[in-house]
């Protein structure tokens, strides 16, 4: 049966292999197959000084089998185009086997059992995939007999949310790298009986979460009649997670609690949960809360079969008699660090003195050495302290949510508030430094300190004459600062930069060191560059990492300076050949950069399958003819490998409408909007060392942004 091609020689990496190393911007390098031999001499060398600085992804390899239902062969489609990689459909998996490695291969479902017989497995990722729309649920020994599944609903978000559960099974973004190197981290934890109810307010529910919690022992299924099942089916609770999944970017925390740790499931039934939690690995579910008291067998199950889930280990004791400074609190610990990436703890306690003895322990668990990082928090009031000393995972709540998940839980801006009154969150300076434009960006900036309960100061500042920023730099209570637009990173007043800054030649963000102790010797601030990862941000947002490896790419600018965020980005994403028009590099950067000279060499270039624009905004037109040149209509790229980004870096009042025309030809298409925002949520981070999620910044901001 069917279908197109299986030619295209750049079948690659899809697959890190095991287990999960440094990077959530992680890039692959090695594997590098070149689109043609100039493109070698171009490109890995360039690429591989991004990857010094920005670590690189293992690679592997690795067929992806979509199991398909009737009529939904579109979605095997959809994967390769998110994967941009060749597909195939087959009704028998013996020819894959010598046909070796081949990217997407769909097969029906209903042809999938017959073929497993005797197959060699080793090298393929079995994805079930179905579609929920009608309200049925896949068959279950289907499930089974598959890696992951992936349940979906022709929905808007579905690219986006199946590219972020492909980049997560395939080990190609690991948010929790990311998480695990934050100085806190809070999780939200929601606690609707239905996920459409958080809906309306997800985006502000999440402000000051890094994840967000489902609480699935919480959901109550709709009863066709009678009294609602004791435990959701597997059917509703894939339901509601696919939509939770759809509604926010935030990695999420899957959680069954069982009754005698103030959750809903049942404890006579270790199997169910068993079902509940592996069924959630195969969902792709970033993190799974994993229940100490499970037996050994169903928990090292879990941890063996967890692919690229991260295990929280989770021990809850309500007697009112537990002690920190006992035995047995290091012993629960050792018996949770054997199967976990994180252990949580947690107690009922009755004076505030055994919230010191917790902070005891914690210091003890340090002392360790290497091992799970350690959630510890204490329930009820007088455990409230804990929860703000906490920096691992902390489990909070937001006044909009039903209920509390926990006695004592706090708000992200409550805990902010304690820490600033206990000292350890200080009052600071911070500023928007640069043109006047900045200022709706600066109260939106406000607007997330106060959700926030963050102490600062936030000022909006012209540039003004020479020496004037350094001498807002040089005051004591500066703590940070963006800059738009961004400086040199050779300024001199900026004291130390990242390695990225450097690369790109400039810095956007003055964010305080963690090292920033008052009399270190090190510097107390460092300039960085949010913009890059605002860029890399918006084109993975559809389109996994590897999409981009080894496929060209055009960048047109009015400079070099305006393109070397966008360049660093798609370097760090491995791309092949990069073009450029505008302008002609010198910089860090220009390593492997082409210039198009003439039309001649437009004719030259295979298939770009990334376009950016930062075009100066008088100019902005000049990019629809390359649009429309390579458009679906133009010189589209074979299908399959079809799928392409155009990324609108233009900001101001342009000449011409550059998306509509990249839409219209066939492009997925993203305006300066979406970097700004992206670009925001990482500013945010480095500044005040929060996250405020990408929805609630474009919310708040509606449109045009700020
Ligand atoms: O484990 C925890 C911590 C928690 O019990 C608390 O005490 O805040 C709340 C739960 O939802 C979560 O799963």
């Amino acid at each position: 049966m069917a279908t197109p091609l299986l030619d295209d020689p750049h079948v690659s990496a899809l697959k890190a292999q095991e287990p999960p190393q440094n990077d959530t911007s992680a890039i692959s390098v090695s594997n590098v197959t070149p689109i043609s031999p100039t493109t070698v001499a171009l490109a890995a060398a360039p690429n591989e000084q991004v990857a010094s600085i920005v670590a690189p992804a293992e690679s592997a390899t690795g067929t992806v089998l979509i199991v398909y239902g009737l009529n939904q062969e579109h979605i095997v489609q959809l994967v390769a185009e998110v994967l941009g990689k060749p597909w195939t459909t087959e009704t028998s998996l013996e020819t894959l086997a010598q046909g070796g490695d081949v990217g997407v291969v769909g097969i029906l479902a209903r042809d999938l059992e017959r073929s497993l017989e005797g197959c060699e497995r080793s090298s393929l990722i079995l994805v079930n995939t179905y579609c929920v729309e009608d309200g049925s649920a896949p068959d279950d020994t289907l499930t089974e007999r598959c890696d992951y599944e992936f349940l979906y609903s022709r929905s808007p978000f579905l690219r986006r949310d199946l590219s972020r559960f492909l980049s997560l099974i395939l080990g190609q973004t690991r948010p929790h790298d990311d998480l695990r190197k934050k100085t806190r981290t809070n999780f939200i934890s929601t606690t609707f009986p239905d996920v459409h109810a958080a809906l309306p307010n997800l985006d502000i529910l999440s402000v000051g979460s890094d994840a967000v919690e489902i609480r699935v022992d919480l959901l109550v299924e709709p009863a066709v009649s009678g009294p609602a099942a004791p435990v959701p089916s597997l059917k509703y609770v894939g339901q509601q997670l696919m939509l939770l999944r759809q509604h926010t970017e935030l990695p999420i925390i899957f959680t069954a609690r069982c009754t005698r740790e103030n959750g809903k499931f049942p404890m006579d039934d270790p199997a169910l949960f068993y079902k509940y939690l592996r069924r959630a690995i195969q969902w792709g579910v970033e993190y799974i809360d994993v229940e100490l008291w499970l037996p050994e067998e169903i928990r090292r199950q879990l941890a063996e079969k967890k692919g690229h889930s991260i295990i929280l280990s989770a021990f809850h004791d309500f007697s009112g008699t537990w002690k920190w400074t006992s035995e047995e609190a290091q012993r629960i610990f050792t018996e949770s660090a054997k199967y976990a990436d994180i252990v949580k703890m947690i107690a009922m306690v009755h004076s505030i003195e055994e919230n010191y003895e917790l902070e005891y322990f914690r210091s003890t668990i340090k002392s360790r050495g290497p091992g799970p990082l350690l959630s510890a928090v204490n329930m009820g009031q007088m455990g409230q302290l804990s929860r703000a000393l906490n920096t691992v995972f902390s489990p909070i709540t937001h006044p909009l949510l039903p209920m509390i998940a926990a006695p004592g839980q706090l708000t992200a801006a409550e805990i902010n508030e304690a820490l600033h009154i206990m000292g350890q969150l200080p009052k600071r300076d911070l500023y928007a430094i640069g043109s006047f434009r900045s200022t709706p960006h600066s109260m939106f900036m406000e607007k997330c300190l106060n959700e926030l309960g963050l102490p600062h100061n936030f000022s909006s500042i012209d540039r003004g004459p020479k020496g004037s920023v350094e001498s807002v730099i040089m005051q004591p209570q500066f703590g940070g600062a963006y800059l738009n637009p961004p400086v040199a990173s050779t300024t001199s007043y900026i004291p130390a930069v990242s390695n990225a800054a450097r690369a790109i030649g400039l810095v956007d963000t003055i964010a305080m060191t963690s090292a920033a102790e008052p009399h270190s010797a090190k510097s107390r601030f460092i300039g960085e560059n949010a913009a890059w990862k605002g860029i890399r941000a918006t084109l993975t947002r559809e389109y996994v990492p590897s999409a981009y490896q080894n496929r060209a790419a055009i960048i047109l600018a009015g400079s070099e300076a305006d393109a070397s965020a966008a360049i660093f980005a798609l370097r760090s994403l491995g791309v092949g050949a990069i073009y450029t028009v505008g302008f002609k590099a010198s910089g860090p950067l220009s390593a492997g950069l082409e210039p198009f000279t003439s039309i001649q060499s437009v004719k030259l270039v295979e298939q770009p399958f990334v376009i950016v624009s930062a075009l100066p905004p008088e100019k902005s037109l000049l990019v629809q003819p390359l649009l429309r040149h390579y458009g679906a209509n133009g010189r589209s790229s074979p299908p399959s490998t079809r799928g392409k980004v155009y990324l609108d870096l233009t900001s101001g009042l342009r000449k011409g409408d550059p998306l509509a025309v990249a839409t219209s030809a066939g492009w997925t298409a993203y305006g300066f909007e979406d970097v700004t925002a992206w670009t925001t949520v990482e500013t945010l981070r480095l500044l005040v060392g929060q996250n405020v999620p990408f929805d609630f910044v474009r919310m708040a901001s509606g449109r045009p942004l700020f």
